[in-house]
């Protein structure tokens, strides 16, 4: 089994990720998880703090000379901005006449509509929101990035397993059905300035952002991950958290802002007919297969051997310019929210997160069907496996 957790606040000096249960000799370093944070913070419509947050990872733990040792995995992520927040945000406590000179420590009262302010100050009994804001950030995200390079990489070296990543529609623009991007287009969806396949579509959604930020607003929109190479058999119809659909939509639901999340065709399949909903299953090749992949790759809560697809839907960003109507929660008396620097829309961003969530449920699943303490363990596991099936 593998487990993952993450800690650290978004202005705070670091944050910390754990990654336990991965087999050894699965070959990671800096590099690869340096990599996957820098397409973290690219994309149309981001903020401004994405331009200069350099992400200083180190990793601290379960990795000696590019090679994990089947020890718990530590990433620590930097946050570049801690010098200005060292005090505001210090863990020891801080002499309150230094605290009241510092403009940035004044509370936040004005809590945001869609944000996590409000309900966390009532829950948490804060008369502030700052510390709801400082860990509902989805500065988070960033360990969570830095955790998926591992997995990925893991997917990669012991099933051959590649993971891409999309955007379908940002806001009312949408891609056109039917495009399944593969590995070989992961570069030119990262030079997109939206992650979007096709040109046309990307510059009517950049046309949108720049709409929307000119007039004080905020975009969501839908990301699409796809999965080559798996294997049939991850997850289980035999118990509803087995099942790797239930899994995905648990791990993607689990992202600020995503507030929908589909398999395959999803909420398209519920409107057809069942004659044109399903994968008709045919031999072709010496091997059977299906015609369509509608399922987006899982059937009965298990991979089907086709390409996994599925997709999350983000909100508009919270933290609209054009500030919303709230209650200020020290006078009682209507204001408007907070409105601080902040992404206009982070969908391109939010894609290399979703991937990120994919990869940790998809390492864990191949986990717990193949086992191994190495990575050579694992895909020896995997091959007999493959090679036992007896239908192919
Ligand atoms: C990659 C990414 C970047 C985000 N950036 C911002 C942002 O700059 N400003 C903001 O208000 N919300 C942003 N959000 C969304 C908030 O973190 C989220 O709406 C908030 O934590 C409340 O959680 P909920 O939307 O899941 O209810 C971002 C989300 C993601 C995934
Ligand atoms: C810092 C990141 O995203 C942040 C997510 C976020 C939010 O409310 O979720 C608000 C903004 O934070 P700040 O106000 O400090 O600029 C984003 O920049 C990041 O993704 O690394």
């Amino acid at each position: 089994m593998l487990r993952w957790l993450t800690a650290g606040e978004s202005h705070g000096q670091q944050l910390t990720a754990i990654l336990e249960g991965l087999p050894a000799g699965v070959e990671v370093q800096t590099s690869d998880i340096d990599l996957q944070l820098a397409r973290r913070r690219l994309g149309h419509g981001r903020g401004a703090r994405m331009s200069f947050e350099q992400d200083e990872v180190t990793l601290t733990g379960g990795v000696r000379h590019g090679r994990t040792q089947g020890g718990p995995i530590a990433i620590q992520v930097g946050n570049t901005e801690w010098p200005k927040w060292s005090t505001v945000m210090s863990a020891d406590p801080v002499d309150p006449e230094v605290l009241a000179g510092q403009a940035r420590n004044a509370p936040l009262t004005r809590p945001r509509p869609g944000h996590a302010d409000l309900a966390g100050m009532q829950k948490y009994g804060f008369d502030d929101a700052r510390p709801v804001l400082e860990r509902a950030s989805a500065r988070e995200t960033a360990s969570r990035v830095a955790l998926g390079a591992v997995a990925q990489a893991f997917l990669r070296q012991a099933l051959g397993v590649e993971v891409v990543s999309h955007v379908v529609a940002i806001g009312p623009v949408v891609l056109p059905d039917g495009v399944v991007p593969g590995p070989q287009d992961n570069g030119r969806i990262d030079e997109d300035p939206v992650r979007c396949v096709d040109p046309a579509t990307s510059a009517r959604m950049v046309a949108e952002i720049d709409d929307v930020r000119k007039n004080g607003d905020t975009l969501g929109g839908v990301i699409e991950v796809v999965v080559h190479g798996l294997p049939p058999g991850l997850g289980s119809h035999v118990h509803w958290d087995r099942r790797l659909d239930s899994r995905l939509a648990g791990a993607l639901m689990g992202v600020q802002s995503v507030k929908a999340v589909e398999v395959g065709d999803g909420l398209e399949t519920a409107r057809r007919r069942g004659s044109v909903a399903h994968d008709e299953i045919v031999l072709a090749d010496g091997r059977v297969q299906r015609l369509t992949d509608r399922a987006g790759g899982i059937e009965g809560g298990m991979t089907n051997g086709e390409v996994l697809r599925v997709r999350a839907a983000m909100k508009p960003i919270s933290t609209v310019p054009r500030a919303l109507a709230t209650v200020d929660t020290t006078t009682l008396e209507p204001a408007v929210a907070i409105n601080q620097r902040s992404d206009a829309c982070a969908v391109p961003r939010g894609s290399v997160v979703m991937e990120a969530m994919v990869a940790l449920v998809l390492a864990d699943a191949v986990l717990e069907k193949f086992g191994g303490d190495s990575v050579s363990e694992t895909r020896r596991n995997a091959r007999a496996y493959l090679d036992a099936l007896a239908i192919r």
